[in-house]
């Protein structure tokens, strides 16, 4: 039976919207200065990272433009499977840019991983990492990420752009899941 009650599927609120809006800001005021005198290519990856791209770049002063990925690296499940496979590529020639990569959550770090390779392998000037969430404890591969929101304990969590199911992404907040939900 389909429910309109989303809050009552929710076991824990992590971030409200104004601790991500404020995080945001303070990310973007750092990645202002970092890039004090250079535009940005934002490039966000589809789809969990609509609301951080969306944000981050009304909250940064720097001359930036947007390009969008797609990526797979989940099957039917929840957890990386690795293999990533591109849906939707850019359309942007990265030569001479600086790219900004801008997520929404690293849990294994296999996408991010394999993504920045991918783009640093297109000519770019430099490729950066912005992620709102980060799980240290569910890391398989070593990763270089410049900007983090918030590292996070290892469960799952919806909400502000991430799903479960394709639900919940348009949550203002992030939060976990009641155990009814997925069981
Ligand atoms: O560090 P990893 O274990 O590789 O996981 C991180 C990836 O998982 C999520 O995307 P997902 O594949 O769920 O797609 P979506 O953005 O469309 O929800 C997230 O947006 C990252 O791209
Ligand atoms: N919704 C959601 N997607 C993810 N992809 C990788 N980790 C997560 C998570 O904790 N929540």
């Amino acid at each position: 039976m389909d429910s309109n009650d989303v809050q009552s599927d929710l076991k824990h609120v992590l971030y409200t919207k104004e601790e991500i809006q404020q995080r945001i800001n303070e990310l973007a005021q750092q990645i202002d200065a970092d890039y004090a005198g250079r535009d940005i290519l934002l490039v966000g990856v589809l789809k969990g990272a609509v609301m951080v791209m969306a944000d981050l770049a009304r909250a940064l002063h720097s001359h930036i433009t947007m390009d969008w990925m797609a990526v797979s690296s989940y099957g039917s499940g929840t957890q990386s499977s690795g293999v990533v496979r591109i849906l939707k590529d850019l359309e942007t020639d990265l030569m001479g840019k600086h790219v900004l990569i801008a997520e929404d959550i690293i849990d294994s770090g296999l996408t991010l991983s394999w993504l920045k390779a991918n783009l640093l392998s297109r000519g770019p000037a430099s490729v950066e990492i912005c992620t709102l969430l980060r799980k240290p404890a569910a890391a398989k591969v070593e990763i270089d990420v410049k900007y983090v929101g918030y590292d996070i304990p290892n469960e799952f969590v919806v909400g502000y752009g991430l799903d479960f199911a394709e639900k919940y992404r348009n949550l203002d907040f992030i939060g976990t899941l009641a155990p009814h939900v997925y069981e």
